[in-house]
């Protein structure tokens, strides 16, 4: 196991939205995050990087872990946490920078050898399929990239500073469905590397890509357990209605 949440309760202001969650996420997988709208997917993926801390209403209780780490003890660093899981977003989030400077930006945050940073960033674009599209043009402005090329850039930007953890929060839902079908295989390439969780609303992408999928109703877990047995075989009437697409 690589992540975990026990006992997880979050708060914003007086309303609980996650309530007494536990899960581990197992390394080298990819675990989809499931369920309706507003059932707390978001809030349990941001947990992991300490992205609530920007929240000042927001308030936890529990213990979350990185392996042995504990994330939100007080002496880790949230920058040093941030390096170890990355993270990348519904919208494709590039700096209004070139595309070459997108990646060395982050390397030079976390302070990388300046001699390194070139094959750092040639080797994270062609483990995010976007070498071969870019490498004439590495100094153009990446938002003059494509949607789906700003998005495999946006992961390029993540997997360059070395992650173990990587979250995923609907990363193809701004994108049409060859843009779609790219990311979904980077993704199963990429699991051999890193451990990535996904929130995703699509079920026929959780199926296809993931390995274990947590269903989740009004900030609760539900049902945990593989792929197959969640879409084939799942023991909770809620999942079964879910992903039977009788509400959500
Ligand atoms: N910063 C915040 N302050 C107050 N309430 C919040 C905040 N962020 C989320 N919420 C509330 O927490 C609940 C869970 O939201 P969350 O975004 O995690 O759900 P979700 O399952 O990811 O939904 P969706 O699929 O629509 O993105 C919702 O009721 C939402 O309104």
């Amino acid at each position: 196991m690589k992540l975990s949440a026990h006992n997880l309760n979050l708060y914003f202001g007086e309303k609980k939205v996650l309530k007494n969650v536990n899960i581990d996420f197992p390394k080298n997988k990819v675990t989809a995050l499931i369920g309706p709208s507003g059932c707390g997917k978001s809030t349990l993926l941001r947990t992991f990087n300490r992205m609530h801390d920007l929240s000042p209403d927001a308030r936890i209780e529990g213990v979350v872990k990185l392996d042995d780490l504990n994330i939100y003890d007080n002496k880790n660093s949230v920058t040093e946490i941030r390096k170890r899981i990355g993270m990348v977003f519904q919208k494709a989030n590039p700096l209004p920078k070139s595309i070459y400077d997108n990646l060395a930006y982050a390397l030079n945050i976390h302070n990388f050898p300046k001699d390194e940073i070139p094959s750092m960033i040639e080797k994270a674009l062609k483990e995010s399929y976007l070498w071969e599209e870019v490498k004439d043009e590495l100094k153009k402005p990446a938002v003059k990239l494509s949607g789906g090329q700003q998005q495999r850039l946006c992961i390029a930007r993540t997997v360059v500073l070395r992650p173990e953890v990587i979250l995923m929060d609907e990363p193809c839902s701004a994108l049409d469905p060859i843009s779609t079908n790219k990311i979904e295989e980077l993704i199963m390439t990429l699991k051999n590397n890193y451990t990535i969780v996904i929130v995703t609303h699509n079920m026929q992408q959780a199926q296809r890509i993931s390995d274990y999928v947590a269903f989740m109703y009004l900030g609760e877990l539900i049902e945990y357990d593989t792929a197959e047995n969640i879409f084939k075989h799942p023991q909770q009437e809620l999942t079964k209605n879910y992903v039977g697409g009788h509400f959500g």
